[in-house]
Formats: structure tokens, C-alpha cells, sequence
């Protein structure tokens, strides 16, 4: 345990598929501030994956949830609340979209994607919060995961990004709800990084490019720096901080124009 920000606190992390997982940078630093933690996963096919990484960190609570389906969420806030009771945060790091759509037009997303883009990507965080609510008290803190897709049109994020800023929105609306019982809610809007999730987005590595020669750190972010920032919001660090969307890009959503001396691409 290299701090000691999070000793005592209990913490569900929704969203860890493998190592790769911003979950997993999420999962590490909270666990390195001494918190015990709960994961859900979603299906078998990523129980194998979870179950060792978990593990790792000293936690035995894997819960299976598809937070498409309420019931799911029902069963998994029960099991939390049969070994628990109480929670202290709660991380929500679940994104979906049918890949087809993440690429040309938005104006061609269908309508049946559009409505589960915004169940999984935007919803879910309502609905695990509600959950969530009735096992947290004074002090207990919520974060969910962003894109500034949300805010600009980044090319082919197209429905992710009207999720995102519905997301957005959202976790103002939440920390406003929440807020009178003590209960944080803030978002982390991360640069890209190659993750399951961003597997299989055909231009990925010229995305990560051009943020990496674009951004003022001159660099990606990794899950770590993600991990940290987290840890900020989730304790008691980030006592003053709610309905917030901290930017963890490497700067690079401040950048409108680069000097006639930027690297070209
Ligand atoms: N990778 C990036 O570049 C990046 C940047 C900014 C924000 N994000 C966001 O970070 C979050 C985590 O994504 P990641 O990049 O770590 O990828 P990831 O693939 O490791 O994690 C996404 C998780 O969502 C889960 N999921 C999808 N549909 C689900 C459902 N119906 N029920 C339950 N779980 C479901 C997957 O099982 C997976 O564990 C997502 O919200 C994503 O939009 C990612
Ligand atoms: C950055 C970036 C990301 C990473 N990111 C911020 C994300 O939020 C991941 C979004 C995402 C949601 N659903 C799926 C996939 C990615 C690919 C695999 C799949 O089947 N479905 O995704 C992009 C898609 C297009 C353009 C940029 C990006």
C-alpha cells in the first residue's frame, strides 16, 4: 500500500474486461490506497479474465451483470449489499456501441443502436446509481468514464458521442440528486488508449497519433494516469468535487490550434 487515501473503504468497479481495462488502472490505484474491492463483469467469456485480476488484488467479489438488463443490476447490488451492506464508490467504466456505426456517418446510425448505445453508455450509469444510493452514505463518491467526443465531433465516434454528453449531463443531474446525503458524482473524460473497447476501431492508431503529437504533454495517457486521477475523485481528496468532468488527455482538449511549427501528421 503505497497511501493510505482509501483504507477502509469498500468499492464496486463495474467494467473490468482484462488488464487492459481503464478499470484495471482504476482497480490498482484503489486498491494501492488500501481499498477492498467488488468487481462485475459481463458473462463467462470475461469471469476467466476478471477472476485472476481480482485476485491479484486481494478481492473475491466477481459479480456477473449486464447492466442492459434490470434485473441483472437488481441481483448484483443485492449480492454487494448480502457480503457488504454498505459501499464507499462506486466506478462505473462500461461503454457499448455496435461497432458498424462507429464508423462513417452519424447521420446513418440506426435507431435500434442509437436506443442501446444510450442504455448501455448512458443509462446504466443512472441505474447502478440508484442502486448504488441506497448502500452509500456521507462521503461515498461515484465516477463514471467519458470521451471529449461528447463535447467535439471526433471523427467516427458518432453515437458514442451523443451517449457521452448525455453521460455529461447526467452526472450533473446525479451530483445535484445526491449531494444532500454527502454522495459525490463526477466523470473522468480520458484521452484514447488502447483497450478492448477501442479494438476493432478501424483508425485507432492514427487517433492515438495524432493526440499524442497534439496534446501540450506530448504523449497518450495510460490507465495509470486515469487510475490516479480516480483516486483523487473517489477520496477524500476530491471532498469539495462533484458533478464534475475532470479531463485526463494529456491536455488536449484545451488545444484549438497548433503553432505553424507543429509536427505534421
Ligand atoms: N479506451 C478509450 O480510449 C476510452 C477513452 C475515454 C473513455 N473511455 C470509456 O471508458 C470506459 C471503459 O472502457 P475501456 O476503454 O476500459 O474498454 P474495456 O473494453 O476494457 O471496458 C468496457 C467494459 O464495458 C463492459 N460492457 C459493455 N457492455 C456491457 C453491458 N451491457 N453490461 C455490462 N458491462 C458491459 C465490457 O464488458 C467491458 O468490461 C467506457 O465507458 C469507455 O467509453 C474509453
Ligand atoms: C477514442 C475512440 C474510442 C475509444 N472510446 C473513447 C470509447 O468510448 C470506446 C467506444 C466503443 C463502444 N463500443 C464499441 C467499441 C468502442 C469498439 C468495439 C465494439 O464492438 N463496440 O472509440 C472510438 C470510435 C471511433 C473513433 C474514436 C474512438
Amino acid at each position: 500500500m503505497s497511501n493510505t487515501l482509501m483504507a477502509g473503504k469498500r468499492g464496486l468497479i463495474m467494467g473490468l474486461a482484462n488488464d487492459k481495462s481503464i478499470a484495471w488502472g482504476i482497480a490498482q490505484a484503489c486498491a494501492d490506497a488500501g481499498a477492498e474491492l467488488a468487481f462485475t463483469y459481463m458473462g463467462d467469456a470475461f469471469k476467466k479474465r476478471v477472476e485472476p485480476l481480482a485476485k491479484s488484488l486481494g478481492s473475491d467479489v466477481m459479480i456477473d451483470c449486464n447492466v442492459s438488463d434490470p434485473a441483472s443490476i437488481d441481483a448484483a447490488f443485492a449480492e454487494v449489499e448480502r457480503v457488504w451492506g454498505k459501499i464507499d464508490f462506486l466506478v462505473h467504466a462500461i461503454g457499448f456501441s455496435d461497432k458498424n456505426e462507429l464508423r462513417g456517418r452519424y447521420i446513418d446510425t440506426s435507431r435500434e443502436n442509437f436506443l442501446n448505445t444510450m442504455d448501455v453508455s448512458c443509462y446504466s450509469f443512472t441505474a447502478v446509481a440508484k442502486r448504488a444510493e441506497k448502500l452509500m452514505g456521507d462521503g461515498s463518491a461515484m465516477l463514471t468514464l467519458t470521451y471529449y467526443g461528447a463535447e467535439q465531433v471526433m471523427p467516427h465516434y458518432n453515437v458514442m458521442g451523443i451517449a457521452k454528453a448525455a453521460l455529461e449531463a447526467s452526472v450533473k443531474y446525479l451530483a445535484e440528486d445526491l449531494g444532500k446525503d454527502g454522495i459525490r458524482v463526477n466523470a473522468i473524460s480520458a484521452g484514447p488508449i488502447k483497450t478492448l473497447a477501442a479494438s476493432g476501431i478501424g483508425d485507432f492508431r492514427y487517433i492515438l497519433k495524432w493526440n499524442e503529437l497534439n496534446s501540450p504533454l506530448r504523449r497518450n495517457v495510460t490507465i495509470d494516469d486515469v487510475g490516479k486521477a480516480a483516486l483523487f475523485l473517489l477520496s477524500d481528496l476530491g471532498s469539495g468535487t462533484t458533478g464534475e468532468n475532470l479531463h485526463v488527455d494529456a491536455g488536449y482538449h484545451v488545444v484549438g490550434m497548433k503553432a505553424v511549427d507543429a509536427p505534421d501528421i
